[in-house]
């Protein structure tokens, strides 16, 4: 039998293990509190998208930052479906890549582009990751969204041209090696295409360098008309050399293309007094041309330019306005 002053002992012990237990899930309250308050300005003040959805499409939260974009109507999204808020292309293509995120359990990047409110057009990055309960199943999934349009912005202008806005040399020498891969998979002919603008130099000295600038931008202009398919690209190397890469069925449909963008120059009859005979702006073209069977290494395509820059010396040397191959 125990003593009154055993009982009082328990109770005591228990009273003290209660406390414990108390100060432990206070400390555990205030820790979550924080992780709450922690997330909640993350979500409020982070300059990405962050959302979470469940796995029938349920948005479960958004970031703040959601409000810039077009439409969002932050009463309306959290608790609504995607396939309920946009239309059915839109949401298939938001909600593809939250299904593989769960079923690959990984994570998944891709990249989107849409409207902000101002109607800009944006490029975001998004990575889409799965989040698992403690047993390790697929609970939900989470998206988090960057805005990466001025990285992109900044990418093409480095490769653009900024009198022509053809591509530059720089995106030449990029594309080159792939473009040749390209033409090798489909078995097609790949033409490597130099033009120069005939006694450029006379020309700026007797009609002013912005005078010069024009014609350059007629160059392009010719170019970009006469090449037009798609996969077709032209390329402001530098001064007044251009190039383009294309492919054909053959050489003689290549030559004939050339012969197209040189006469379209011509035809502009853009008076050119230091040029005899012609007395207006003309083109010279060479042409090198690149087999399926051909190596595909940087030393062919370097032979390829120097085949295509002695065509164009033929091209000067006949007298100009002229395409040799
Ligand atoms: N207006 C203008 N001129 C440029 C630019 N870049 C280079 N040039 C000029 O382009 C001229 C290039 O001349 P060259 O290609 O060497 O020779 P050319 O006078 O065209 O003679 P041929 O090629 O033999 O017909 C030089 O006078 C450069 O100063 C530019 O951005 N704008």
């Amino acid at each position: 039998m125990s003593t009154s002053i055993e009982v009082a002992q328990g109770q005591a012990q228990a009273i003290a293990q209660l406390s414990e237990e108390n100060a432990f899930l206070r400390e555990e309250l205030r820790r979550v509190r924080e992780a709450e308050r922690t997330l909640d300005a993350l979500l409020d003040n982070a300059p990405v998208l962050i959302s979470a959805k469940a796995l029938d499409g349920t948005i479960l939260m958004a970031s703040r930052h959601f409000e810039i974009l077009d439409g969002y109507d932050a009463a309306a999204f959290v608790g609504r479906k995607v396939f309920d808020l946009f239309p059915p292309d839109i949401a298939e293509q938001l909600w593809r890549n939250d299904q593989r995120a769960a079923t690959e359990r990984r994570a998944i990047h891709e990249e989107e582009t849409v409207y902000h409110r101002d109607q800009s057009l944006h490029t975001y990055a998004t990575v889409k990751f799965p989040l698992f309960d403690d047993d390790g199943a697929v609970i939900a999934t989470c998206a988090v969204s960057t805005d990466i349009t001025d990285v992109r912005t900044a990418q093409a202008d480095s490769l653009t041209d900024e009198l022509t806005g053809l591509k530059n040399r720089r995106y030449f020498n990029m594309r080159f090696v792939e473009e040749q891969r390209r033409a090798q998979r489909d078995q097609r002919l790949l033409t490597l295409l130099l033009a120069d603008v005939d006694r450029f130099k006379g020309y700026n000295d007797t009609h002013g360098h912005p005078q010069g600038d024009v014609v350059l931008g007629a160059v392009a202009q010719a170019i970009r008309r006469t090449l037009n398919r798609p996969g077709d690209l032209g390329f402001r190397l530098g001064g007044d050399e251009f190039a383009c890469l294309f492919t054909a069925n053959s050489e003689e449909e290549s030559v004939e293309l050339a012969e197209r963008i040189r006469a379209a120059l011509a035809a502009e009859a853009i008076p050119h007094l230091a040029n005899d005979p012609y007395g207006t702006v003309t083109l010279s073209i060479g042409l090198a041309f690149l087999y399926p069977h051909d190596a595909e290494d940087a030393l062919a395509q370097g032979a390829a330019y120097e085949r295509g820059d002695q065509a164009l010396y033929r091209a000067k040397h006949k007298g100009r306005n002229t395409v040799s191959r």
